[in-house]
């Protein structure tokens, strides 16, 4: 295979609380979540089909779009322990931010999960909505906002490679974390009743998630570009033998009926969003928090071995790894994941005098650590994989942050 992905099922440990180990936490991941999460290959890949989404958006060319949902709060429960605690976030938010003044881009139609995410993470941001990631990207580095916001691993489909891909051509940076339990819901035009529906749209990833139920409905499935997108089209075309795979408050915002409830193949659905910036970041990490730093590592290949490398360079020092994704692509042939699939991963080289240049990289790890970019154990750490990799380029230092959010 020329492209291909391993990751070591690190992401098990974003659902693991690490700050309160005094909280019982009751309801680990079920055993298929590590066999899920090492279902690589993301599956979120987009169309470059016109947006349902009548709305003003975002394009490529950086224009700002508008979004009705402006400065409202968003509410938030936070998994930690038995019960799912009703959390209002009323000032910080998920990081400890405030967004009030901020704007922050957004793939989809104003309902997507990632709006959720940016509200969660931003209480009180406006969230401007795009047609594609690259979109809200472009957004950000063109200074059209002032972050995006990307889901880049799910715990069903592990990295989501395509958005990785994309983080790496830009001279942005992570500036926090925020996981998202996502329930997927059934959504229809008032009236419809399940018996009649003979297709369901919504984004590549949902369709996966729900891949069981929807077998067992025997329907038509077809990718659009967003889960409220979806449903929009839903309800601006009459749609009356299509239903659509959305959240429930999409249903709320679009006035459709739930014809069904936690469509998802696995219950522990949970979707790590990351909130990028234009470089040097403007968030200020809490003299409290646990920080994490999320890195890329490029090698000449023989990737266990520098795997182990880079493994012994983190543990010699006493810093756990909460995230590795082994890339490689040996031939130059097609292959399953990323937008750059078949292809070497693109990623932008900003540590140079000059203008930052795409330098092309077979093997690659993608790598989150414990700790901040400035400690001396982690600073030493990346001096010894320097070594022996071709290059490597931090990508951010952030608050950790191991809650999971239900908007449900
Ligand atoms: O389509 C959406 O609503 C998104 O925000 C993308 C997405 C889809 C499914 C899970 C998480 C994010």
């Amino acid at each position: 295979m020329a492209y291909t992905s391993s990751s070591l099922h690190l992401h098990k440990h974003l659902l693991l609380p690490k700050t309160n180990p005094s909280s019982s936490y009751s309801r680990p991941p079920p055993p298929s979540f590590v066999a899920a999460a090492a279902k690589i290959n993301g599956v979120n890949g987009h169309s470059s089909k016109k947006s349902p989404n009548g709305k003003a958006q975002i394009n490529g060319d950086g224009k700002k779009g508008v979004n009705g949902s402006g400065r409202k709060k968003a509410a938030a429960q936070h998994i930690n322990g038995n019960d799912r605690i009703h959390l209002s976030v009323s000032t910080g938010g998920a990081g400890g931010q405030d967004g009030f003044g901020l704007r922050v881009a957004f793939q989809g139609a104003p309902g997507a999960y990632s709006e959720f995410a940016a509200k969660t993470a931003l209480p009180g941001c406006d969230t401007v909505p795009c047609r594609a990631f690259a979109d809200a990207l472009a957004a950000v580095d063109g200074g059209a906002v002032d972050r995006a916001i990307l889901p880049v691993e799910s715990t069903m489909e592990g990295t989501a490679l395509r958005n990785y891909d994309l983080l790496l051509r830009h001279d942005l940076v992570v500036v926090q974390e925020i996981n998202l339990f996502v329930h997927y819901c059934l959504l229809a035009m008032p009236g419809v009743r399940a018996a009649e529906v003979r297709r369901v749209i919504s984004h590549p990833m949902a369709l996966a998630h729900c891949g069981r139920a929807l077998a067992r409905l025997g329907v038509d499935r077809e990718p659009v570009e967003d889960t409220a997108g979806a449903v929009e089209m839903l309800r601006s075309n009459r749609m009356l033998d299509t239903a659509a795979i959305a959240s429930p408050r999409a249903a709320d915002l679009y006035g459709l009926d739930v014809l069904a409830h936690g469509l998802q193949d696995e219950s522990w659905n949970v979707t790590r969003f990351l909130l990028l910036s234009k470089p040097p970041s403007p968030v200020t990490l809490p003299m409290d928090a646990d920080a994490k730093t999320s890195m890329v590592v490029a090698h000449r290949g023989g990737s266990m071995m520098v795997v182990l490398k880079v493994l012994s360079a983190f543990s010699s020092r006493n810093i756990n790894l909460t995230k590795l994704e082994v890339i490689n692509n040996n031939d130059g042939g097609g292959g399953g994941g990323g937008a750059a699939a078949g292809h070497p991963v693109m990623i932008l080289d900003t540590s140079a005098r000059g203008a930052p240049t795409l330098r092309a990289f077979p093997h690659v790890l993608y790598v989150d650590c414990e700790g901040a970019s400035h400690d001396p154990r982690v600073l030493d750490a990346i001096k010894e994989i320097e070594r022996f990799a071709v290059f490597v380029r931090v990508l951010g230092c952030y608050a950790a942050d191991s809650n999971v959010y239900d908007l449900q």
